[in-house]
């Protein structure tokens, strides 16, 4: 199932925040957004995951626009874990999870020994069992974050959309959430900032720059040190990395002197 943006035009607060975005998160492919922060990047996904209507373009899941579909109709093809993790409810990690059942259930219904099922096992995937009895309210940022990617793997969509999903995350869940991410083969549009992640574990890219995409494509063709000058303000070393041959940038601040240390 592929997703597509159109030429998606939002305005927030009288101002233009995305001016005719357009990207293609193929099927089965992790698709990167990045971007400077307020370049646009939270704004698209939220089109995405209904949050926000577009005042123009189309969000299309295999060509039906997401915005023609029923709540729960789009909350059986789209799961999402936005980068707002609080917590509203007085709820165990294991009910925020079962959450994710409800686009599945009839209203009212009963959870089956099959919801329970599901809901272990995505609790297990990101390492989030031990914390299934736990109050969410009391769980750490990055605990909270892979209690909501459980979420979404519980809803059993094809699309997952996330939101900066490592950015509580200590290096080993980052790297684990990268790599179940790109092993679950769905189709995955993420925003993600840092460009070192996003180079070894998504397929393609969309670079933003203030509401527009500027640029498309694999991470080696689009993390250029031309790009990362123009468009993040730093300059790049980009060279294989020795592990697994993706590119892997070295950053600088601009006003490093060449040879020098860092001003
Ligand atoms: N409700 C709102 N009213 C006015 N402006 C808004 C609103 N929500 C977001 N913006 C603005 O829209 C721009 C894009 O915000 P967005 O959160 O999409 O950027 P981002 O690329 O995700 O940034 P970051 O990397 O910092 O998370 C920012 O300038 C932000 O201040």
């Amino acid at each position: 199932m592929a997703l597509r943006l159109r030429d998606i035009r939002v305005e927030l607060g009288g101002r233009q925040i995305l001016a005719g975005a357009s990207v293609l998160a193929a099927a089965g492919e992790v698709t990167g957004l990045v971007g400077p922060n307020g370049s646009g990047k939270s704004t698209l996904l939220r089109t995405v995951y209904r949050h926000l209507r577009p005042a123009s373009g189309q969000v299309l899941l295999d060509e039906v626009d997401v915005w023609d579909l029923r709540p729960r109709e789009a909350a059986r093809d789209i799961a999402s874990v936005p980068q707002e993790t609080r917590a509203e409810f007085d709820i165990t990690a294991r009910e925020m999870v079962a959450m994710g059942r409800t686009p599945h259930k009839h209203p009212f219904a009963a959870a089956t020994a099959r919801d329970a099922e599901i809901v272990r096992e995505a609790l297990e995937r990101v390492d989030a069992l031990p914390l299934a009895g736990r109050h969410y309210a009391t769980l750490s940022g990055g605990e909270r974050q892979r209690v909501l990617l459980a979420r979404a793997l519980a809803q059993q969509t094809r699309v997952l959309v996330l939101d900066e999903p490592t950015n509580h995350l200590d290096a080993r869940h980052q790297l684990d959430l990268m790599r179940l991410v790109r092993d679950l083969g769905m189709t995955t549009v993420m925003a993600v900032h840092d460009l070192n992640l996003a180079a070894t574990y998504c397929d393609r890219l969309h670079v933003l720059r203030a509401g527009e995409v500027v640029a498309s494509g694999p991470p080696e063709d689009v993390l250029t040190p031309g790009l990362l000058r123009s468009v993040f303000e730093v300059d790049a070393d980009v060279i294989p990395h020795p592990r697994t041959g993706r590119p892997h940038l070295i950053l600088s601040s601009l006003s490093t002197v060449e040879g020098g240390e860092p001003a």
